[in-house]
């Protein structure tokens, strides 16, 4: 395996496992709780990249951006926790931790997504996925789900799953949401309307690896380690059905 993509699974693992202790010995919740949680991940984070990795950047949602990575080679891209909101509510597992690395020559080359909830971690390996219980009920029929943002659903999330045939599935975190593709407990997931590189890229890595298709929704690929990390949009879906996203999506693009 790739040492790269080890250190991104051990350090999201690792930063997981912290984030669940802070919820059993802290005594905090919701605000404070995610404040809390995003402080030490973050941390953990840094220090072990810049043990591990001290020649290569970083652009963490929970650090101040000096822009020095705009030079760099190489980039860790990282959110400490995505679903904030759900880490801090009792009995969520849509919660995650992001790390990934881009490279100047070739963009996205590892990434890791942890779902410390249920103490599981995904890698950027082609390694098929088991589903098991977990972010949402195993679907019983055969209708198409559309995982959308709970919180910030886009305009579009309804036309979608008609266009398929499916039905919604809301759920917190992109990372959780993405993960719920990779696993089978969904077909897609579409996002408009606001979202920085580190909610996406380490999702993005591993959901690329798993033969998923990842861009935009004007059917454009995602670009990583930009000057502006905003990255409003993104479609992960079964490559099959990539065609018939766009046809409704690029419309508000
Ligand atoms: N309109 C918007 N503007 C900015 N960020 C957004 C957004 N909609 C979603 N996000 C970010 O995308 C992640 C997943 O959101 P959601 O759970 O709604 O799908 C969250 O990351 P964080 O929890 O890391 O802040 C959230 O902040
Ligand atoms: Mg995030």
């Amino acid at each position: 395996m790739s040492v790269d993509r080890e250190l991104a699974g051990d350090l999201a693992t690792a930063a997981g496992e912290l984030l669940i202790a802070i919820r059993a010995e802290s005594g905090l919740s919701g605000k404070e709780l995610g404040k809390a949680g995003d402080l030490r991940s973050n941390e953990l984070l840094l220090e072990r990249l810049a043990a591990e990795r001290p020649d290569d950047a970083v652009l963490s949602e929970e650090s101040a951006d000096d822009k020095s990575r705009l030079t760099a080679e190489r980039v860790w891209i990282v959110d400490p926790v995505d679903g904030t909101r759900e880490y801090g509510t009792e009995g969520h597992t849509d919660w995650a931790v992001h790390v990934a690395l881009w490279s100047a020559t070739d963009g996205l080359i590892a990434g890791a997504v942890a779902l410390p909830a249920l103490g599981l971690t995904y890698l950027d390996d082609p390694v098929s996925i088991t589903p098991t219980d977990g972010l949402a009920a195993v679907p019983k029929g055969d209708r198409l789900r559309v995982v959308v943002s709970g919180s910030r659903p886009p305009a579009f999330s309804q036309p979608v799953a008609d266009a398929l045939g499916g039905d919604l599935l809301p759920m917190g975190s992109a990372g959780a949401k993405a993960m719920a593709v990779v696993r089978g407990e969904a077909d897609a997931y579409v996002h408009a309307g606001g979202q920085y590189e580190w909610d996406s890229a380490a999702p993005v890595a591993v959901a690329q690896a798993k033969g998923l298709w990842c861009g935009r929704i004007d059917g454009s690929p995602l670009q990583y380690n930009r000057d502006d990390t905003y990255l409003p949009d993104l479609v992960i879906c079964r490559p099959e059905l990539r065609d018939a996203i766009i046809a409704v999506t690029s419309g508000s693009a």
